[in-house]
């Protein structure tokens, strides 16, 4: 028998390894915060980022110079050293990384270094280039190995970038192969270079791609509208229900056009309605953004409110408005009103806002 029984999913992976969570813990991550631990002017930055954004990631992968591998790896041991409040389970932001990918000269010191030094730190390591479900038993094993030596009571949990096609191809075993998989987020850019895609951009639309209204009259010559069309749709829907499945996390990766905030907001707004918990700020004005867009409107929590209210029991069918509610709108309101009460938890202005609306 090659399979695991489903109890095999309950045991560390190692001797003395701390046992696998049943349940990925739902904390906040509406922006996850990319810096190089490798370049001075960021890192200055980072102790007054803590309780600003919700996950800071130490990026040691793409982005960072061939040159700055060792100094973003070391980099990163020190800020989580020195940095009150990042990461460990329980502070205001969490703490992860973003590992070489695995087929890379660097990723096993990355491992065996980040582990033993902030292991108790470190909330999520991001895998980049995940092709199928064997990467992730590579760094689940590993994984266990390093935090039974070191003596971690927690484990480090897993986010896998979709950035090839054969690892949207393989999407849904790849969030299942480990109780350690936390979430998946999309890479654009290398997932448009894998599957020979002709944008240029890191993420967001592009004019080229787009429907053309029907010709009035069977002019084709004459005036026509044409509708930009979303191209990452199927991808970010085929990720949000392989995340679903299995209970872990879906977001929204990098939006590169850095200046362009308005289509920005868009990009992240249609990820969070099609069930993304988060995008990735790459540049500190990108966190504003994110934080907004991914925490639920006033509007939108009094309406689930009302909802809520005028369903009594949670059964039958009741008229609001002029429309119909029953048991499958209100479980929509749950998602936006449960969202609401994790955010209170953390972040006092939104508790403010969520507690300051009337339900009439
Ligand atoms: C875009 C860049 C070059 C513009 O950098 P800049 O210096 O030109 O920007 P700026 O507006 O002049 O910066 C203002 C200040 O903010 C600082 N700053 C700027 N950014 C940050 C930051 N992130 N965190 C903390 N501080 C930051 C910057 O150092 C500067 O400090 P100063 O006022 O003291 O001079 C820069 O923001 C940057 O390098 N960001 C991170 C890029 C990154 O991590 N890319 C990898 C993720 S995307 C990806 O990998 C793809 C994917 C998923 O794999 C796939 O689709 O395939
Ligand atoms: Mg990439």
């Amino acid at each position: 028998m090659s399979h695991k029984s489903p109890k095999d999913f309950f045991a560390p992976l190692a001797v003395g390894a701390p046992a696998p969570l049943r349940e990925i813990p739902a904390r906040p991550s509406r922006a996850i915060h990319f810096f190089d631990p490798s370049n001075p002017k960021m890192v200055d930055k980072i102790p007054q980022m803590v309780g600003t954004v919700d996950v800071l990631l130490g990026n040691l992968e793409d982005a960072v110079k061939a040159d700055n591998k060792l100094a973003a790896r070391e980099g990163l041991v020190r800020i989580a050293q020195e940095t009150a409040g990042l990461g460990g389970h329980s502070g205001p932001t969490q703490l992860w990384t973003r590992i070489n990918s695995l087929d890379s000269p660097w990723v096993l010191d990355d491992l065996t270094t980040l582990v033993p030094a902030i292991g108790d730190k470190l909330d999520v390591v991001m895998v980049p280039k995940v092709q199928g479900p064997a990467d992730i038993h590579y760094v689940d094993r590993l994984l266990a190995q390093l935090e039974a030596k070191a003596g971690l009571t927690r484990p480090i949990l897993i986010h896998a970038i979709l950035e090839t096609a054969r690892g949207m191809a393989n999407v849904e075993e790849i969030c299942g192969a480990s109780p350690r998989m936390q979430g998946l987020s999309l890479g654009p850019a290398d997932l448009a270079a894998d599957r020979k895609m002709k944008t240029t951009r890191v993420g967001g639309g592009h004019p080229g791609y787009l429907v053309r209204e029907d010709p009035v009259g069977g002019d084709i010559a004459g005036e026509r509208r044409t509708f930009q069309q979303d191209l990452w749709h199927y991808t970010i829907a085929k990720m949000v229900d392989a995340c679903a499945t299995h209970g872990i996390y879906p977001y929204y990766g990098p939006f590169g056009d850095i200046a362009d905030v308005v289509a920005c907001e868009d990009q992240f707004r249609n990820a969070f309605l099609l069930g993304c918990v988060g995008a990735w700020s790459l540049h500190p004005k990108q966190i504003e953004i994110a934080n907004r867009v991914f925490s639920p409107s006033a509007d939108d929590i009094r309406h689930a409110r009302r909802v809520v209210a005028a369903m009594g029991d949670g059964t039958g069918a009741v008229m609001l408005d002029g429309k119909m509610e029953d048991d499958a709108s209100l479980k929509q309101c749950l998602v936006l009103v449960e969202l609401a009460d994790e955010l209170s938890r953390i972040d006092p202005t939104l508790k403010e806002l969520y507690d300051s609306i009337e339900v009439d």
